[in-house]
Order: structure tokens, then C-alpha cells, then sequence
């Protein structure tokens, strides 16, 4: 796949550092040439610029921590589209209906959303490709786990980082894209202060690249993509609303969604893209994301390891509107199919277009420990629980979803509690990670 990572949108990535031909370094060597020790000397600098870089390279991923700017699928350093490639993603965008059927692409497929979102799309006859760069945040092992669902389905995943503009333009070129759905994204609250800039180079240099690709596509594609509720930050009003004020994120992960809802809002402005952001509440189920609490207190109280349970200011239990993956899924497919169409066209805005946010939420927030209560009679096994001080690395003390906006424009109507939710992510935890479970009975409710 091609010699050198294509960035026709991003000049330079943060952290990277390209090697080219018609540099400084190659037009000060050639004038030189004439004589030897001219040439010996160009080629100790070209030798010590090489080291440098690599140096640089080394020691900016070392930084970075786990995952870095870069995973491990990020640099196609030889991306050249195979007639086996191009016949995997024009099958995966095949629609099986008839009555206006939709191609979508999807990104961040493998992941926890992206996953369930791709399945109801194929389910119902949409044409469906998946992007994802399989980045090592949470067990890869997962992420391939469910590339595999999907492949079962019939939908592609490609292996690659959005910020790839030329596999993204390739895709766009091979199959007409009507909708994207963006759900790829470097979540998680709190890592946000171990690696920031995996935070930057997805959430806002990817959102920005998938916009470019979209606006510069003919016609445009509809976008939906994934904001969060952590935008609402150290609010104090709730339930919070769309209408209330986001300007005090509380982490880095809530300002780059926050600085992605005004990308939107600048690219719906100038290019005419139909763009809709979804503020998802604390999405949790089957197929989840070890990261999140529900998932790693679960490993832990099967582990008979201690869990932390944060408490805010005062001995307050923290509190979120936990909203169950199914709920989520109607949400972004109701949003996809009330998306109107794009304006623009060969990049340029022909009228205004939609420009939408929308809460999905639960309504109905439910502490931490009566969260890791539910756990408990699930598992059949007690927490040993360590109550602790809620730290200071991006969290706030509770998120509670006004959703009257998704009701009226979208039919949101979310239907599983946190005990019926919990429930079905035990019983698939159980399935999935079998062997791991310390007692037989545990599957016995
Ligand atoms: O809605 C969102 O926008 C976000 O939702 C999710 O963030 P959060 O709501 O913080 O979920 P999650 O980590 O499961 O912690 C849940 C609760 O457990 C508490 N918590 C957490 C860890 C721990 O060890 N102890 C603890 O008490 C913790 O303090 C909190 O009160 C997504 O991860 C994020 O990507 C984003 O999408």
C-alpha cells in the first residue's frame, strides 16, 4: 500500500515528520556534488538530518504514551487500492432494499458504537463500509472480534486512520457515499491527561479531514457524527438541553467535541455539508468498551480485585444518564434517515443546509454504587469496594439528558433501564469472555 502517507488535506501531522526529495537538504547536496569531499560532506549531513529525524520520531511517540499520534495502522506506507480491495468495499456498499436506500460510511466501524450502528444499517438492506484504524486505547482483540461480526454481515471494515485522506478519496471515488456516519474518535475522559494528542489528531484533525473529504465529494454525503454529553462540563442546570451553555468542559476530550461542534458549524456554514452531532450519554451494553466503568468494574469484581469508586464533593455519589446501546443505535439511524441532503456541490455552497445537535440520552441518571449494586446480583459475586475521592482529571459529578428535541425531530424514545441493560451486557460478557469467570454459578439468573 503507496510509499509515503498521502496528506493532501493535512500538510503535516502533529509528531511526523516526512522525508522529501526536493527539500532543502536535496537542492544544497546537488550543488555541491562537483567535488568529493563536497559529496562526503552532503552525505554526513543527509546522514546526520536522517538520525535527527528518527530521534525526533522516537522520542515524540515515547511521549505520547500508549498509542501515541500514531497506531499501528496509521502509516499505509504502500496504500495502492487492489482489485480484491475495490471489490470488498463496492460489495459492502451494495443495498439489499429497494425503497431509497442508503450507502453509509462508517467510521470508527469496530468500535463499540460503530459496530452496532453498522449492523442495524445492514440488517435493514443499506449499504454499509466500515473504517477503523484497530488503535491499541482498549484489547485490539476486541476491536478484531467485532470486524469479525461484521464481516459475518457482510460489511467491509477497512483498516485505516481517517486522517488518510487519500484512502478516504479512493472510497469516495469508487462508491457513491450518501451518508457518513463519524463515529471514530479517541474516547475516554480521563486518558485525555496521559495522551492529549491522540485526542487532538482524532477529534479534531480527523473530524476536520472527514469534513474535507465530504465537502469535496460530488454530491456531498449527509454527516452524522458522535459529540458527547461531557460538553454540558461543570454545568449545573439539568437536565441539560441543547439550548444550554458549553463553554466550560471540564477535560480535553469535552473541549475537542465541543471545538468539533463548531468545525461543524463552519463547515455547514461555507460548504453547505448537512451535518447532525449526536451528545451521547454514557453509552454502555454488549460489546462495550473495556475502558468505561460498567465494563472494567465487571473484569474486576470477577477478578475479586478492588474497584474505585469515585465520590464528588460533600461524599456525593457521582451520577450518569447511562443509555443503553439499542437506545443509541434508533437514535443515529432515526438521525441518518431525517438527514437532508448536502447543498453544496464541487465544494461549494449552493444553499444553506441542516445543521442539527441532539441530546441521546436515558432521562433517568443512576449513581455509580447503585450502578455496581446491579453488577453485584448479575454477577452473583460482591464488589469489593474502595470508595475514593473523585480525582481531578476531567470528570464531573453528574450528566442528566434533557432528550425533548430527539423525541420531537427524531422519535427517540429510549426504553432500556440500567438494570434490563446491565443485565444483557453480563450475559454477554459472560459469553464472550467465558473461561475468565472465576465461578460456574455466574451465569445462573
Ligand atoms: O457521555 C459521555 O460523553 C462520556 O461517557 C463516558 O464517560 P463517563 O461518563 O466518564 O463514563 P465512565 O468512564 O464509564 O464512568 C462512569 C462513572 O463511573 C465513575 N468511575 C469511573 C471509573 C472508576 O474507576 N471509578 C468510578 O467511579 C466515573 O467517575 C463516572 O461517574 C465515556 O467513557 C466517554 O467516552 C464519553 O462518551
Amino acid at each position: 500500500m503507496g510509499q509515503v502517507r498521502h496528506h493532501d488535506n493535512f500538510p503535516s501531522t502533529p509528531g511526523k515528520v516526512k522525508m522529501d526529495r526536493s527539500n532543502y537538504f536535496g537542492r544544497v547536496t546537488s550543488r555541491w556534488h562537483s567535488t568529493a569531499s563536497a559529496r562526503l560532506l552532503g552525505c554526513s549531513a543527509l546522514l546526520l538530518a536522517f538520525a535527527l529525524v528518527v530521534l525526533f520520531r522516537v522520542s515524540s511517540s515515547s511521549d505520547l504514551g500508549d498509542g501515541g499520534y500514531f497506531s499501528h495502522s496509521d502509516v499505509h506506507w504502500a496504500f495502492k487500492p487492489t482489485r480484491v480491495w475495490e471489490k470488498k468495499v463496492r460489495q459492502s456498499c451494495l443495498p439489499r432494499r429497494e425503497d431509497n436506500p442508503m450507502v453509509v460510511l462508517v467510521t470508527g466501524a469496530a468500535g463499540f458504537v460503530g459496530t452496532h450502528v453498522s449492523l442495524a444499517l445492514k440488517k435493514r438492506g443499506d449499504g454499509v463500509v466500515g473504517i477503523d484504524n484497530f488503535n491499541s486505547y482498549y484489547e485490539v482483540s476486541l476491536k478484531i472480534a467485532r470486524q469479525e461480526l461484521l464481516a459475518k454481515h457482510g460489511i467491509f471494515v477497512i483498516d485505516a486512520d481517517i486522517n488518510d485522506a487519500f484512502l478516504l478519496k479512493t472510497v469516495f471515488e469508487l462508491v457513491q457515499i450518501t451518508h457518513v456516519m463519524h463515529l471514530a474518535a479517541q474516547a475516554g475522559v480521563r486518558y485525555a491527561m496521559e495522551n492529549p494528542g491522540s485526542y487532538v489528531q482524532s477529534n479534531i484533525a480527523g473530524l476536520v479531514n472527514i469534513f474535507e473529504i465530504c465537502k469535496a465529494a460530488n454530491p456531498q454525503p449527509a454527516i452524522v457524527w458522535a459529540s458527547s454529553s461531557s460538553v454540558y462540563g461543570l454545568n449545573t442546570k439539568v437536565p441539560f438541553s441543547e439550548l444550554d451553555r458549553t463553554d466550560q468542559p471540564a477535560s480535553l476530550y469535552a473541549a475537542t467535541k465541543k471545538a468539533g461542534e463548531e468545525i461543524a458549524h463552519t463547515y455547514n456554514h461555507i460548504y453547505g455539508l448537512s451535518i447532525t452531532g449526536l451528545r451521547f450519554f454514557t453509552v454502555y451494553g454488549p460489546w462495550g468498551r473495556p475502558d468505561m466503568a460498567y465494563f472494567s468494574f465487571t473484569r474486576n469484581i470477577l477478578k475479586g480485585k478492588p474497584i474505585n469508586i469515585y465520590q464528588g464533593p460533600n461524599n456525593k455519589d457521582l451520577a450518569r444518564d447511562f443509555t443503553y446501546i439499542d437506545d443509541i443505535v434508533e437514535g443515529c439511524v432515526a438521525s441518518l434517515d431525517t438527514a437532508e441532503k448536502s447543498t453544496g456541490s464541487g465544494g461549494k455552497k449552493t444553499g444553506p443546509a441542516q445543521l442539527r445537535i441532539f441530546n441521546l440520552g436515558n432521562t433517568s441518571p443512576v449513581t455509580v454504587p447503585t450502578l455496581v449494586d446491579i453488577l453485584e446480583k448479575y454477577l452473583n459475586v460482591k464488589a469489593k469496594r474502595e470508595i475514593v475521592k473523585m480525582p481531578r482529571n476531567g470528570d464531573v459529578p453528574f450528566t442528566h439528558a434533557n432528550i425533548s428535541a430527539a423525541q420531537t425531530q427524531l422519535q427517540y424514545k429510549p426504553e432500556t433501564n440500567l438494570e434490563t441493560g446491565l443485565k444483557k451486557f453480563v450475559k454477554w460478557y459472560l459469553s464472550y469472555y467465558g473461561d475468565n469467570t472465576p465461578h460456574e454459578s455466574l451465569v445462573a439468573w
